[in-house]
């Protein structure tokens, strides 16, 4: 499946929970140049043309994004849904506006550093709803460990699977409430089958 149709059913299936779990009428999503940034920016648009109010922020060089990442972006700007490189004029006034973390999933290898951190300092500092894609930015996907510091969130969704590193005490300190979505990958089970087979082909995962 290309990963930009897996991105579609997260951030539809993530923009569906929101909408359930939270009443609010604008966002400020907060996207990396990560698949993770990708999927923020398909749920900006998608919370735009539901009517919201959004404005999506894209930390990091755009240059460097990945490449579904970059097309994340073209169809946003496209579509006419705000987009700022710079939280300078962009930090919401709205009290019961909407965090939503973006900035980095499962890719994050190594210390936070700035902008990032100045970023994620931010959204810690102050007291608006969050919520993050797939696992807080800041946390190993794989152990739990901080790297430097993390998105403190209210609630996470996490994409297709549970993360080994929400096991780790610190971690639902950061996660909040984790909901499990659903896009569509296979049981663990068939899944490590697949693996496997492709793995005794030769074929690179
Ligand atoms: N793999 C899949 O099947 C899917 C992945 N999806 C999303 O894609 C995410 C994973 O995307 P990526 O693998 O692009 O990972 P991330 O979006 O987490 O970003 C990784 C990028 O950030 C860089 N990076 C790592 N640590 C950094 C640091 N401390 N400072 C600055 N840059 C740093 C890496 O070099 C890499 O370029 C998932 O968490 C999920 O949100 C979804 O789109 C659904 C499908
Ligand atoms: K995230």
């Amino acid at each position: 499946m290309p990963s930009l149709v897996l991105m579609e059913r997260a951030a539809i299936a993530t923009v569906e929970a929101m909408m359930k779990d939270f009443e609010f009428k604008s966002a400020l999503i907060l996207c990396g140049t990560g698949n993770n940034g990708g999927d923020g920016i398909a749920v900006g648009r998608l919370l735009h043309q539901a009517g919201k109010a959004v404005t999506i922020c894209v930390v990091g060089d755009p240059e460097r994004a990945s490449e579904e990442t970059a097309a994340q972006l073209k169809i946003a700007r496209n579509l006419n849904v705000p987009c700022v490189y710079s939280l300078e004029n962009s930090w919401p006034n709205d009290p019961d506006t909407l965090i939503v973390d973006a900035l980095f999933g499962i890719g994050l290898d190594r210390e936070v550093e700035d902008p990032y951190l100045e970023v994620i300092r931010r959204v810690n500092d102050g007291t608006f709803r969050t919520v993050a894609i797939d696992i807080p930015s800041g946390l190993s996907a794989d152990n739990g460990y901080v790297f430097g510091a993390a998105v403190i969130a209210d609630k996470t969704y996490s994409i297709g699977f549970f993360k080994k590193g929400f096991s780790s005490q610190e971690s639902p300190a950061f996660t909040g409430e984790i909901q499990l979505l659903n896009i569509g990958y296979p049981p663990l089970t068939e899944l490590a089958h697949i693996i496997d087979q492709e793995e005794s082909n030769g074929e690179q995962i």
